[in-house]
């Protein structure tokens, strides 16, 4: 069977998934397309694809079995209940939802139908890199983790359109979402401190220092660093009892000539993550096909839009904000994470 997916959104990351779901992966097709500027989506739609003019027609119709977001964070929410009154399974990149209250609203809808639909672009969890690391922290061979350091470091953002609010509510979602998978823990309260200003971009307020503080008394220590200028820097070191994990450096060509010993950086997130985005659309494009999802869920989002609000908080207040979570829905339980397991032990 050809799964049909339908496209809301046809700007940077929304045609590099239109590369890899025409050209990468198969069992997929893309029959429709939409964009609020028309001329955009018109000049990205794949052979054969229809060019709808609203969100609405495209998830309602029958051409399409399940969708693709890419639109803005802030348009997602009307997309995704859209997509979930309709029962089509939905691919949302992240932020889900920019707000605790948009994120409780699209779990509520969820769980009404009854069955996961919905799968959120954390696409870390997906790196080879990352569940390697993961694989090394869950086999417990080097005692609990206390510590992770995680950086996060762009080139460059769009100046003007990248707003200091975002550094929190857009980047720091995929921090937040990976330490809570990596160290199996939930966060309960976020710090922000804010060193001296990058002279690059303007206004902006860059670079930040989050700290996430996890239930298990675990504490994570995220750069955001968003003007950095060299290339696309991802890093992170888990500190446990007995050793440190950390990610390798991406593999490059070393080159050695008059300025030393150097190998290349990954230009942006698409170059990073190219495989982990097609690894995430092959698992998704499996369970869409059975007309659910699996991978990161909207309890995902909310968590990550929860650490997101509170950094926020954190930035006025100066102060350690917490996060409090709603109890978990059954839809969502896969078992109980460590973070989850001490509380009880504590309690
Ligand atoms: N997982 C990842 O690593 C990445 C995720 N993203 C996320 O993907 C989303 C899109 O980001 P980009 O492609 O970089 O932005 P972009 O600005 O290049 O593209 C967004 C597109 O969505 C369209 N759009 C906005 N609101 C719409 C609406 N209500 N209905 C239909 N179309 C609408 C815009 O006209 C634009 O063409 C964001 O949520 C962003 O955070 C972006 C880059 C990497
Ligand atoms: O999601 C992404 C972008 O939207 C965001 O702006 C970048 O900071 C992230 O590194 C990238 O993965």
């Amino acid at each position: 069977m050809v799964l049909k997916v339908g496209v809301i959104g046809t700007g940077m990351i929304g045609q590099d998934h239109i590369r890899r779901l025409t050209q990468v992966l198969s069992g997929v097709e893309i029959t429709a397309v939409t964009d609020i500027a028309l001329d955009r989506a018109q000049s990205a739609a794949p052979a054969g694809a229809e060019v709808f003019e609203t969100p609405e027609a495209l998830i309602a119709s029958d051409k399409v079995d399940a969708i693709v977001i890419c639109s803005w964070g802030p348009a997602h929410e009307e997309q995704l209940l859209t997509a979930i009154a309709h029962g089509k399974p939905v691919f949302c990149e992240k932020p889900m939802v920019t707000s605790e209250e948009a994120a409780l609203r699209v779990m509520k809808a969820e769980v009404a139908f009854g069955r996961r639909l919905v799968q959120v672009g954390f696409m870390r969890r997906f790196d080879a890199d990352y569940r390697r690391l993961k694989a090394v922290i869950d086999s417990g061979t080097l005692g609990a983790p206390l510590l992770y350091k995680s950086c996060h470091r762009n080139a460059s953002v769009p100046e003007g359109l990248y707003t200091s609010e975002m550094p929190l509510n857009d980047t720091l979602v995929h921090d937040a979402d990976i330490s809570r998978w990596l160290l199996s823990d939930e966060v309960v309260g976020v710090e922000v401190r804010l060193p001296r200003r990058s002279s690059k971009g303007g206004e902006l307020r860059d670079p930040h220092i989050v700290l996430l503080h996890c239930a298990s008394g675990a504490i994570v220590d995220v750069e955001i660093s968003v003007n950095i200028g060299y290339g696309y820097d991802i890093r992170g070191e888990v500190s446990c009892e007995a050793g440190i994990a950390a990610l390798p450096n991406r593999p490059a060509t070393v080159i050695s000539d008059a300025h030393g010993y150097r190998q290349a950086l990954p230009a942006d997130w698409r170059e990073r993550f190219i495989e982990a985005y097609d690894q995430e659309f092959r698992e998704w494009i499996v369970a869409a096909g059975e007309g659910t999802a699996t991978g990161p869920s909207a309890w995902d989002g909310y968590a990550a839009t929860l650490v997101a609000d509170a950094a926020l908080r954190a930035v006025e207040s100066g102060v350690l904000e917490p996060v409090t979570m709603i109890e978990k829905p059954a839809l969502y339980t896969d078992g109980i994470s460590l973070g989850q397991a001490l509380r009880e032990e504590n309690a």
